[in-house]
């Protein structure tokens, strides 16, 4: 689905990310693991377009995506979400949805001053993407609330919704599980388990050793910027280059 060839991301001396060459497979819950600062987010924003590359190259089913921009990689159906989920804490959480679909899909300022028959599509459009959404991810009781009166586990939940209402076919889902709590975390791999289901591309970077252990078809492993392993969750677990750079640690989650 997602090859990754030599990708490098240097910031002035630092090699945040250094020739990493891996796939994202299709249908598979592929997850990201490493310390603090190895370069898992960087590699994210790199595949969705919020960095450029310093070398390397990205293909998405065979299209060069190397130097797309979000919007572009967007449309062409890679989604993510962020380690913080940004709300309009005033605005209901369907408005929320709504605006996020909006700035994924904007028509053009000529549709908006006319009224355009095609804005008034997408806005419907655009309503029944961010319900069905919701509804996905169990949350179409709460459309109407304050964003800013949710959980931190409903807002989680927000997060992955505003990433499928684009009709993604990958999603990139950097630390879903994050500051919720053991239980909140079994239902939020439940979810991600639904979406390889019903037919997603998952990519996943988290702390939480058991959740990725118990969720990951396979895992790749980052160190300072480099990719130290890459395999099965067993293989992974008994890997000593693993276990010496991280899981021996105490930056791994249990
Ligand atoms: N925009 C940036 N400008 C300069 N340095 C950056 C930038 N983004 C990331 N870095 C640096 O790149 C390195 C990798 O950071 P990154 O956030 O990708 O790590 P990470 O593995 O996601 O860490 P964490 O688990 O803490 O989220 C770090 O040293 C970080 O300080």
């Amino acid at each position: 689905m997602l090859k990754i060839e030599n990708l490098s991301k240097r910031f002035g001396g630092l090699a945040a990310v250094n020739e990493v060459s891996t796939s994202i497979e299709k249908g598979k819950i592929n997850a990201i693991i490493g310390p603090n600062g190895a370069g898992k987010t960087t590699f994210f924003n790199l595949i969705s377009g919020v960095h450029k590359p310093t070398s390397g190259r990205i293909t998405l089913d065979g299209v060069d995506v190397t130097h797309l921009r979000t919007d572009e990689v967007a449309k062409l159906g890679v989604s993510r979400t962020f380690q913080t989920t940004a709300l309009f804490d005033n605005a209901s959480v369907l408005d929320n949805l709504i605006v996020g679909h909006r700035l994924r899909t904007k028509s053009g300022l000529w549709d908006v001053l006319v009224g355009s028959s095609r804005l008034k599509n997408e806005e419907k459009v655009c309503r029944e993407k961010a319900r069905d959404a919701l509804d996905f991810v169990g949350l179409s009781h709460m459309a109407n609330r304050m964003a800013g009166d949710i959980s931190q586990e409903e807002r989680k939940r927000v997060a992955f919704a505003l990433a499928l209402s684009t009709d993604p076919k990958v999603v990139l889902l950097d630390e879903p599980a994050g500051g919720v709590n053991p239980d909140e975390t079994v239902g939020l791999a439940d979810l991600i388990r639904k979406m390889v289901k019903h037919g997603l591309t998952v990519g996943l970077i988290e702390h939480k050793m058991n959740m990725i252990m118990s969720l990951a078809d396979k895992i790749m492993v980052l160190n300072y910027g480099e990719k130290i392993a890459e395999g099965t969750p067993a293989e992974i677990r008994a890997n000593p280059a693993v276990i010496d750079a991280y899981l021996g640690s105490e930056h791994a989650d249990a």
